[in-house]
């Protein structure tokens, strides 16, 4: 089983990860951008202000097919559970926001993006959504790059939205305002039941 973590920068997902990890020692814990060298070549684009926005979604989607073929793959192979901090919706949500905002000239980017990756990726079989609003985001994440804006985060979080409604089944939303604790154990029920059924 596939579940990942999804939400705006600053939202608590990999303080709810490293619980998860303790909590499923026996499964396997992975994260978009990965730490391949496709992965540092993301992290270079993103630090980069003026970084060409579809440049930016291609080198993300490669880390993303790297991540897919030496890692999620065989682990879904042996029946593992799959936790992932990030996946394709990250790139749905942020990248569908970058290009909306560029010259790219594209009526419907996020549908681009769905469609680039529906010729090769797996979808997730769950994915829980850590729901905060854009500035309390930003705030918490630091605001140290482009993309931990309010107003970047907010048209992101509209996108996450889009994706809610049009997949309602497998998203899990979770208050992220709440205490870490309280959000953690929220996370670990889901997981629960998720394993369970
Ligand atoms: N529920 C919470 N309430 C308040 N602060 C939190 C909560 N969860 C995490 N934090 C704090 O917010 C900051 C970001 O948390 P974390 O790194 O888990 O988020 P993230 O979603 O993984 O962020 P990013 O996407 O930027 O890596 C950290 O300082 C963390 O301690
Ligand atoms: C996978 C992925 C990530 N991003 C952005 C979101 C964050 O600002 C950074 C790094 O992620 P982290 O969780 O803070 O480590 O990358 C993105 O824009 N698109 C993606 O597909």
């Amino acid at each position: 089983m596939l579940i990942t973590l999804e939400g705006l920068d600053g939202s608590g997902k990999t303080t709810v990860w490293e619980a998860l990890r303790d909590a499923y020692p026996g499964a396997t814990f992975t994260r978009e951008p990965t730490d391949s060298w496709y992965g540092e070549a993301v992290d270079r684009s993103i630090a980069a202000d003026d970084a060409d926005p579809l440049a930016e979604l291609f080198l993300l989607t490669a880390d993303h097919a790297n991540h897919l073929s030496e890692t999620v793959e065989p682990a879904l192979a042996d029946g593992g559970l799959v936790v992932s901090d990030r996946y394709s919706d990250s790139r749905f949500a942020y990248q569908a926001a970058t290009l909306a905002a560029s010259d790219v000239p594209l009526d419907r980017p996020l549908e681009y993006i769905r469609g680039i990756h529906a010729g090769f990726s797996r979808p997730p079989d769950a994915t829980i959504y850590l729901d905060l609003d854009a500035r309390a985001a930003a705030e918490r994440a630091g605001r140290t790059n482009k993309f931990e804006q309010d107003g970047y985060l907010a048209t992101v979080r509209d996108n996450y939205e889009r994706l809610i409604d049009a997949e309602p089944d497998r998203f899990v939303r979770v208050d992220a305002s709440r205490s870490p604790e309280a959000v953690t154990a929220r996370v670990e029920a889901v997981v629960a039941e998720l394993v369970e059924e």
